[in-house]
């Protein structure tokens, strides 16, 4: 039915396999990290639920992490967050951070074939408490949050240099007011200027590429975030950085796939965090819905998949949560799929006649073309279970890993 409309199957299953998802390494323990003086997470994020055998130690999320992966086609890479820094019981400062304190998670990668992204952490910390650290008034704090930053960028620097691919160093901050603030502009002359000392040092885009997480609003930021979109979309332009788009962190009806053709005609690279809203940033498991796989179409068929960044932004603890990074995944993987397998030059050239009665006509053909049949050969041919059952392994790791811990 596909090669019908000259499309080739094969080439498509090709193609989708040379696209890599970073894998948020946060679905593994409900963003709690393995820092010696750990604190309540913070920053406006919430994960809700507490099914049992989660992760509480580097070898036990990578071990879930391998499972996970072993259920997904293709070969993928794994995101950080400072967080998960493994200091052999020493309190180490997230101002005094070094490569070093990630070595374990360098040599798992290398081991397993697996490129590593970062993600600096200025939340769930006594000197993020207010809901504020690069745009914040105290000069200490906000000396303590660039200094933080500023080694996060060496140690994905780290990453790319053991790795042989550059680390994505993301930086995400909570900065914003509850109620409606007094000065807007204040705030945002410190962001500027902690961003510039952040990036000072050059550092090899080979090695590390840097990127901005812009938000609409969170927990504690109703009336007002620092770091918005119009804010971050400047920054990024005018210093050529990544911006990174959370499909989470726009108003509920704005899509993060009208997004991708106005950037690319201006930006070398974008990045993305695909997430879940469910009527509000709540970061539920990516399913393959319609905003999904329009994101995918919109990469795919702009020839853009080497220029997005794509990585996963979601944390569910109420189900199985190696199962929630499977579901998620497989599902970013079965757009991308979806978007190969469509008769993208034919749709583009009905849209160029003018011919629209044509281009819906074949849009909702495609809605029920054999997709799952095409998908589940897919998963046979890298050698992970197709259809649902990956479920039996997870079932298994259930009763013979995680109900153990
Ligand atoms: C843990 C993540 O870095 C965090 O979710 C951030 O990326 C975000 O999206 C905050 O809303
Ligand atoms: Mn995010």
């Amino acid at each position: 039915m596909y090669e019908q409309w000259g499309i080739d199957v094969e080439a498509a299953m090709r193609d989708t396999a040379k696209i890599p998802i970073s894998v948020h390494c946060w679905q593994g323990d409900d963003v709690t990290g393995f820092e010696v003086n750990q604190q309540e997470l913070s920053g406006g994020i919430e994960v809700t639920g507490d099914y049992p055998g989660k992760a509480s130690n580097g070898e036990e999320l990578r071990q879930d992490l391998e499972k996970a992966l072993s259920l997904i086609p293709g070969k993928h890479r794994v995101n950080l967050h400072a967080i998960y820094a493994e200091t052999d019981g020493k309190d180490v400062g997230r101002d005094e951070l070094e490569p070093h304190h990630f070595q374990r998670w360098i040599n798992w990668a290398k081991e397993n074939g697996l490129g590593l992204d970062f993600n600096p952490t200025l939340f769930s910390h006594p000197k993020a408490e207010d809901g504020l650290t690069l745009a914040h008034a105290d000069e200490n704090i906000r000396r303590f949050w660039i200094e933080h930053c500023r080694r996060s960028r060496k140690i994905g620097e780290a990453f790319g240099k053991a790795l042989g691919t550059p680390a994505l160093t993301n930086i995400w901050i909570p900065d914003g007011f509850k109620d409606v603030p007094s000065d807007r502009y204040t705030p945002r002359l410190r962001l500027k200027d902690s961003l510039d000392e952040i990036f000072k040092e050059e550092i090899d885009p080979r090695h590390n590429l840097d990127a901005v997480e812009s938000k609409l609003f969170g927990i504690g930021s109703e009336a007002y975030v620092v770091g918005s979109h119009e804010f971050y979309l400047s920054y990024a332009m005018k210093n050529n950085k990544l911006c990174l788009l959370d499909t989470g962190h726009y108003h509920p009806t704005e899509m993060v796939s009208n997004k991708i053709s106005a950037f690319l005609p201006f930006q070398e690279k974008i990045a993305l965090h695909v997430s879940r809203p469910v009527r509000w940033d709540s970061d539920h498991v990516v399913a393959f819905d319609d905003e999904l796989k329009e994101l995918a179409l919109e990469i795919v068929r702009n020839g853009a998949a080497e220029k997005v960044n794509i990585g996963l932004d979601f944390f569910d603890a109420s189900i199985n949560r190696i199962a929630a990074w499977v579901i998620g995944t497989r599902n970013m993987c079965k757009a991308l799929l979806f978007a190969h397998l469509m008769p993208n030059e034919q749709l583009k050239q009905l849209q160029e006649a003018g011919n629209y009665t044509e281009r819906l006509a074949i849009l909702e053909e495609f809605k029920t073309y054999p997709f799952g049949a095409v998908w589940d050969y897919y998963c046979e041919t890298h050698d992970v279970p197709p259809a649902a059952e990956w479920l039996t392994e997870v079932k298994t790791y259930e009763k013979d890993v995680l109900s153990t811990r």
